[in-house]
């Protein structure tokens, strides 16, 4: 009896936890030093992170250092970290595209950042900080798509796994390279790849550094379709008209359903049960609903 109750408790804690905004995975215990990270990280500039004014429930977020293929500097990863707490207080938002600036999505961490930070501690604790941040992107609930136009290196092929979706350009690829750098990914891109394509595939792209073309990706279920347009304005159009058909609802029904999706990844069973039960109750006689019952009985 005390068990079962002791055990019920841990799953509704761990329901409610994770519906929790700005919760970041690491702290004191695991060793995460983030007031000293940040500093360190602030040392190394250049680029930004931009993040578009809504339209239609969606915004664009622009990975820009395009005079380094859109490498990630220090002050990108703080910024980062700043608009993906900004996504989590957008109440009325529904989906996100990122893309990287001029025609390239993303090469990774900045290499004259990664040789300066190549102690232990400062490795861990960037790494720490690049998963606690990424992890709560793929938590957002709003329908995140990653544009990959151009190349998707290392850290950039991290980035694009913590998207819900893939799309991408002809002509472009995604390549973990971490093996040609004697690493392995860190920022989480390793265990989100697993999910996204399973052991077997993921063990090929890591253990290879395979490039992987849009006919691949779609084939392995690395990404969701090849665009017709590789410019960058067209390309973007192309995927919001993507997007669009999977944001045609009330936000607060789009963000319930992002919601139940992610707890049942993330959690067990029991907890992704109690967690849908929660959100379920979130929607439940809300508007939308009370809308729909007033209206015919038939989907169209
Ligand atoms: C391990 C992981 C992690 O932290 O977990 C990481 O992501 S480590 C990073 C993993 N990524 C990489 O190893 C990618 C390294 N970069 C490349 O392989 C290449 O630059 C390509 C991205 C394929 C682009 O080749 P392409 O010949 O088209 O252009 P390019 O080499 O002249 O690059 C244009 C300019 O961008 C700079 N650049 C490119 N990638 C960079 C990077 N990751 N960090 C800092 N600078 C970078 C180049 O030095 C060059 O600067 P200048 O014009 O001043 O010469």
């Amino acid at each position: 009896m005390a068990v079962s109750l002791w055990k019920s408790l841990l799953q509704t804690t761990k329901s409610r936890l994770f519906l929790q905004r700005g919760v970041s995975l690491y702290n004191g215990v695991h060793g995460f030093e983030e007031e000293a990270i940040k500093k360190k990280l602030q040392q190394f500039g250049g680029g930004s992170i931009n993040l578009s004014k809504e339209d239609h429930g969606i915004r664009v977020l622009t990975l820009n250092n395009p005079k380094q293929m859109n490498a990630f500097t220090g002050t990108m990863m703080l910024e980062l970290q700043e608009r993906v707490t900004e996504l989590e207080n957008w109440k009325d938002g529904k989906g996100l595209i990122i893309h990287g600036a001029e025609n390239t999505f993303c090469s990774g961490s900045d290499l004259n950042a990664v040789r300066a930070m190549s102690s232990s501690e400062d490795g861990m604790n960037m790494c720490m900080f690049m998963q606690s941040t990424l992890t709560r992107l793929k938590r957002l609930p709003l329908i995140s798509v990653a544009v990959v136009q151009g190349k998707a290196l290392g850290g950039g092929a991290e980035f694009t796994t913590a998207c819900d979706f893939r799309l991408m350009t002809p002509g472009s690829e995604i390549r973990f390279v971490h093996k040609q750098m004697g690493l392995v990914p860190g920022w989480g891109g390793a265990a989100r790849l697993v999910q996204i394509v399973g052991s077997g595939v993921a063990l090929k792209l890591l253990s290879g550094a395979l490039r992987v073309d849009p006919e691949r990706a779609v084939h392995l279920g690395l990404a969701e379709e090849t665009l017709p347009s590789s410019d960058e304005t067209r390309s973007l159009e192309e995927a919001q008209a993507w997007l669009n058909k999977y944001t045609k609802a009330p936000a607060e029904v789009i963000q319930a359903v992002k919601k139940v999706v992610t707890a049942g990844r993330e959690l067990q069973l029991e907890a992704a049960l109690r967690a849908e039960k929660d959100i379920f109750g979130t929607v439940w006689g809300g508007p939308a609903n009370l809308q729909a019952l007033a209206q015919s009985t038939k989907r169209k």
